[in-house]
């Protein structure tokens, strides 16, 4: 890929869910499918769970595009969201911003955290999407999962001990189960006290992460819908601690975020791919 101008970019993460950001605004995309997959390569490349690319917007703040690991595109992620907007958020309060599912909105919280409004959750099955109409709550899978949509598809496991799950050897049949068009993420969640949730995630695209915050709101979404917690519960995921409150103005996502540091890609590596 031959490139005219040096590419930089910046190397973030939240709870461990690592991320390479790319600035692209004024000129064209940058990001295609070989070029997610060779930057995401940990061994050959820079490493990472997802790219998120940073576009113009005629309607908000600025615009995001994700892409996972496989080259796969994505319509939300939470943690790489967050990350974003801390940047966007020097000097501001609060930013907003379009992601394929829409407008949505982020602000500093207390302790130095980033929140952010990560939309309604789709309950609907055509909206997650499933392959057709089917019971979100219920899905017909062993194990009784629930399906979320947060502009990208879940699927929720409540288990009796989260961590006891091989996500490995689970993960992949999962995700391509066929009743998920699109393949699906993969949660699974334990209740670890009141208002209180253990989850491990496989995400579709890039496999076992330490967190995901769209993942991390779709559990919390099911968990108060199976009546198992109410609408603002904390949830420990590998990589730390999220707060999520389902509010009447969407699904909140609060928690911390790292800038680790900024490099150049080297036009070299860059030509061979
Ligand atoms: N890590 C993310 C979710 C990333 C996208 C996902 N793998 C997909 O393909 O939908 C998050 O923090 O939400």
């Amino acid at each position: 890929m031959a490139s005219m101008h040096p590419i930089t970019f910046i190397k973030m993460h939240g709870l461990g869910n690592d991320f390479v950001v790319l600035d692209s605004r004024g000129g064209p995309a940058i990001t295609t499918p070989a070029l997610a997959r060779a930057l995401g390569d940990r061994n050959r490349g820079v490493g990472f769970d997802q790219l998120a690319e940073i576009r113009d917007s005629d309607s908000a703040d600025y615009a995001l595009e994700f892409w996972n690991t496989d080259g796969s595109r994505a319509g939300a992620c939470g943690n790489a969201s967050r990350c974003v907007a801390s940047l966007m958020l020097e000097g501001r309060d609060a930013v907003r911003f379009t992601t394929e599912r829409g407008l949505l909105h982020a602000k500093r919280a207390e302790g130095g955290m980033i929140a952010v409004n990560m939309g309604h959750p789709q309950l609907d099955w055509a909206e997650v999407p499933l392959a057709g109409p089917t019971d979100t709550a219920h899905l017909p899978i062993e194990g009784d999962p629930a399906a979320v949509g947060m502009g990208n598809p879940h699927c929720i496991f409540f288990v009796p001990d989260a961590e006891a799950v091989d996500l490995a050897a689970l993960g992949p049949g999962l995700e391509h189960h066929p009743l998920f068009p699109a393949r699906t993420n993969v949660e699974f969640a334990s209740l670890a006290g009141p208002d209180h949730l253990r989850m491990r995630v496989w995400e579709r695209g890039a496999g076992v992460t330490l967190a995901c915050g769209s993942g991390t709101c779709a559990t919390a979404v099911a968990a108060h819908l199976r009546g198992l917690t109410g609408r603002r519960v904390t949830v420990d995921v590998d990589g730390g601690r999220l707060t999520i409150d389902w509010r009447e103005d969407g699904v909140w996502m609060t928690g911390p975020v790292a800038r680790v540091f900024d490099a150049t890609l080297s036009p070299d590596w860059l030509e061979a791919v």
